[in-house]
């Protein structure tokens, strides 16, 4: 899977992709990231990539032309690609969104706006809008980065071989399990006696039903479509 990233602040991407499991990912070529910085796109010796508003406001609005050379740059190759505008005006973006993109596309664009936002023609060019949460950020750079982070942990093999409870939690439609490690006793705080019994099935029993104690204080809307046996579990935790 290749991503390119379209931002003036290539630095950004380019620290957060080094580590962890997206640094494994990129040196095991099971992903490829090229960041480019919207400012090579211009054509003015300032490389000014903004200007005011038209019909006047605050603050400044991002100028078409770098991204659309950008863009026309990047699909000079005629290789398939989808383009998505990280934006607050876009679809949330799901776990099953990414789980989407990750079947869908071999290639993807992410458009990181800043300043005010960027001009309204750019959308001619892109294929979806896409938003990761209903607050104000600087520019699309974190929600490509997340975009980035949710997709990569979906690619067979991205993971090694560590199993991903939390990928297994969002996919069935859960919050995650609790998790705890070493000290077994940490200034009387304990870890629960069932975690240390070796019943595997008590364990998975205790986790199920911790998962959805979870699901059902913080995120109840995420409680659909259960199975008889979940919804027998969280019949008695009401
Ligand atoms: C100038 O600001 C942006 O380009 C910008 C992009 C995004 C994405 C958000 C949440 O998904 S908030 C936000 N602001």
């Amino acid at each position: 899977m290749k991503f390119e990233v379209l931002t003036i602040f290539p630095e950004i991407i380019e620290c957060y992709i080094k580590h962890g499991v997206l640094g494994k990912a990129l040196n095991k070529g099971i992903v490829e990231v090229k960041v480019y910085n919207l400012r090579d796109f211009t054509s003015d010796k300032h490389k000014k990539v903004d200007d005011y508003p038209y019909g006047g406001g605050a603050g400044m609005v991002m100028q078409i032309e770098p991204f659309y050379n950008a863009i026309m740059h990047l699909k000079a190759d005629e290789k398939p690609r989808k383009l998505v505008l990280l934006s607050p005006q876009g679809r949330k973006f799901t776990q099953k969104l990414a789980q989407k993109f990750m079947e869908e596309s071999k290639a993807m664009v992410l458009i990181c706006g800043r300043y005010e936002g960027i001009d309204e023609r750019v959308k001619a060019f892109v294929d979806e809008e896409v938003s990761i949460g209903d607050y104000v950020l600087s520019g699309g750079e974190l929600a490509a980065l997340v975009i980035i982070d949710s997709v990569v942990r979906l690619i067979p093999g991205a993971l090694g071989d560590e199993l991903s409870a939390v990928e297994d939690s969002f996919m069935k439609g859960f919050l995650d399990y609790p998790h705890y490690t070493r000290p077994e006793d940490f200034k009387g705080m304990k870890v629960p006696e069932v975690l240390l019994s070796g019943d595997h099935k008590k364990i998975a029993l205790w986790r199920k039903r911790q998962a959805l104690k979870n699901t059902l204080k913080n995120r109840p809307d995420l409680l659909k479509n259960l199975s008889p046996e979940d919804m027998r579990i969280l019949k008695e935790l009401c």
